[in-house]
C-alpha cells in the first residue's frame, strides 16, 4: 500500500509504542519458564506475534487480551510444524537457539527479506555445541537437532549480537554450564545488556568478564511478572520529527533502562535542537541543527532516522561503525542512501554507515522502503523537510514494529494521505 506523507508544522504530545525487544525476550522467557508469567504493556506487532507463534509451537500456552499477554511455559517439546518467523530476525535467531535443546529435527524459515539474512555464526556455534544444524549458505530455512547440552563455545560478534543473545538465553534449559567466547568487535552490544538483564528478572544470573559470558545449566528460569518499558527505537521517529517539524513531546520513557537507543535524547542535543529531559518525557522543538559525527555501532536502528535528521544540518556529517547495517530488513546503508536521494538529499554510503551534506530544503519524492519498517518511518518524517510530498510504497510494514505509526504522525499534525 502507498501512503503519501507531507510538511506541516507538528505540535504534540505521544507515548510510543511497547519495546520490541523487550517484548521479544519475556514472550521466551516465559515459555521457557516453569509456571505462570503475566506480561504487560507488551508489544503486539507483526514481529511479536511470530515469536508468541513460536513459543505456542513449543507447548507453551499464551492467552493475549490486549496488550497484556499470559504464557504459562514448562511442558516444552519440539515443534512438531515448520516455524515461520516472517519478518523478525530477533524470532529466528532466538528460536534457532532454543530448539537446540530438543533431540528431534525443527525447521526455521521467514519471509523473502529474512531469508537473505545471516544465521551462519549461529550455526557454526551450535555445531561446536554438539548440534546438528542444516542450511543453504547459513541463510534461513535452517534445519536443526539437538540435545545441547551446554559446553564451552566460541562465536564472531560481528554480525549480529542476536546470535549471542540467542545462546544466553537458551543456557539455563541445557543439562551442562555454557561458556561463549566472543570474537572479534562486538556489534549491538547494548542489545546483550537487555538480555542480561532480563534473564536476571527471570533468575538466571549471566556472568560476564570482558568478551566471556557464562552462565549455569540445568536452572530453567522461573516465572516472572513483567511490564514491557517503551520503545526508543520507536521514539526516535517522533522526537526527530520535532527537531524538524515544530514541537513533539514524546512521554512514558524509561530513562534507566538499559537500551541502546536511549542516546537518541544525546544526539539530538548535540545536533543543536531544544531538547528538555523531564522525569519520563522528553520534549524536542525545532531548531537550526548542525553537522555531527556519530558512532551507530551500539544502535544500529537509529541509522535511517539519525540520516534523515543530518540530511538538513549545516555541514557535513557522518554515521559510521556499524557494518551489520548491510544485514538488517534490508541492506540499511544502500537502501537510506537511496531514501535520501529520492527525496533531493545529498548522501555517500561507506561500509558501515554513510556521509551526509546537510541541505535546507529537499524537493520530496517517492521512496522505495523494500519492506523495511524503519526505512518507511525516516522517509515519512523527512517530509518534513521537503517542499513537495513523500510517498513511501509498502507502507503497512511499520506494523513490524510501530502498528499505530501513521495515526501517530498525523495526530502531531502531519499530512498523511494514501493515494
Ligand atoms: O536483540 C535485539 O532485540 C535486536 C538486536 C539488533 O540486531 P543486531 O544485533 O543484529 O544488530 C537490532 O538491530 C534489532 O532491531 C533488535
Ligand atoms: C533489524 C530489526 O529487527 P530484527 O533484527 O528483529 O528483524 C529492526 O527492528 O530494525
Amino acid at each position: 500500500m502507498m501512503m503519501s506523507f507531507g510538511k506541516a508544522v507538528l505540535k504534540g504530545t505521544l507515548s510510543p509504542p511497547p519495546s520490541k525487544s523487550h517484548t521479544h525476550r519475556a514472550f521466551f522467557l516465559s515459555a521457557m519458564a516453569d509456571g505462570e508469567s503475566r506480561i504487560t504493556n507488551c508489544l503486539i506487532s507483526d514481529d511479536t506475534k511470530a515469536t508468541l507463534g513460536a513459543a505456542e509451537s513449543m507447548g507453551a500456552s499464551v492467552s493475549v487480551k490486549g496488550k497484556e499477554v499470559i504464557i504459562s511455559g514448562g511442558k516444552l517439546h519440539a515443534p512438531k510444524r515448520t516455524v515461520d518467523a516472517d519478518n523478525s530476525g530477533t524470532t529466528i535467531r532466538l528460536f534457532t537457539g532454543i530448539v537446540s535443546m530438543f533431540d528431534e529435527w525443527v525447521t526455521l524459515t521467514g519471509d523473502a527479506s529474512l531469508r537473505k539474512r545471516p544465521m551462519g555464526p549461529l550455526l557454526d556455534a551450535l555445531s561446536q555445541m554438539g548440534v546438528e544444524c542444516r542450511s543453504d549458505n547459513g541463510r534461513p530455512p535452517v534445519e536443526i537437532r539437538g540435545a545441547n547440552k551446554g559446553g564451552k563455545v566460541t562465536i564472531n560478534g560481528g554480525i549480529s549480537s542476536q546470535f549471542i543473545t540467542s545462546l544466553l538465553i537458551t543456557s539455563p534449559m541445557l543439562s551442562h554450564d555454557t561458556e561463549i567466547i566472543i570474537e572479534g568487535k562486538m556489534v549491538s552490544e547494548p542489545y546483550i545488556d537487555v538480555t542480561t538483564h532480563i534473564m536476571s528478572l527471570f533468575g538466571v544470573k549471566v556472568e560476564r568478564n570482558k568478551n566471556i559470558m557464562k552462565v549455569k545449566g540445568g536452572t530453567g528460569y522461573r516465572p516472572y511478572d513483567y511490564t514491557v518499558p517503551a520503545d526508543f527505537s520507536s521514539a526516535a521517529f517522533p522526537l526527530v520529527a520535532g527537531a524538524l517539524g515544530g514541537q513533539v513531546t514524546v512521554k512514558g520513557l524509561c530513562m534507566d533502562d538499559p537500551q541502546g537507543d536511549r542516546v537518541i535524547i544525546d544526539i539530538l542535543k548535540r545536533v543543536g535542537a531544544d531538547v528538555s529531559v523531564g522525569k519520563d518525557s522528553v520534549t524536542v522543538k525545532k531548531k537550526e541543527l548542525k553537522a555531527i559525527d556519530v558512532d551507530i555501532g551500539g544502535c544500529p536502528d537509529l541509522f535511517p532516522i539519525l540520516a534523515v535528521l543530518l540530511s538538513t544540518a549545516s555541514g557535513t556529517s557522518r554515521l559510521y561503525g556499524a557494518p551489520q547495517l548491510k544485514f538488517k530488513e534490508s541492506d540499511r546503508i544502500q537502501s537510506t542512501v537511496n531514501m535520501l536521494r529520492a527525496i533531493g538529499a545529498e548522501a555517500e554510503g561507506t561500509d558501515n554507515g554513510c556521509i551526509i551534506k546537510g541541505k535546507k530544503k529537499l524537493a520530496g519524492g517517492s521512496v522505495v522502503t523494500l519492506g523495511d519498517h524503519r526505512i518507511m518511518m525516516a522517509g515519512a518524517v523527512a517530509s518534513l523537510l521537503c517542499d513537495g510530498a513523500v510517498t513511501v510504497d509498502n507502507a503497512e510494514c511499520c506494523s513490524v514494529s510501530y502498528p499505530e505509526f501513521p495515526e501517530h504522525m498525523r495526530s502531531l499534525g502531519m499530512k498523511v494521505e494514501v493515494p
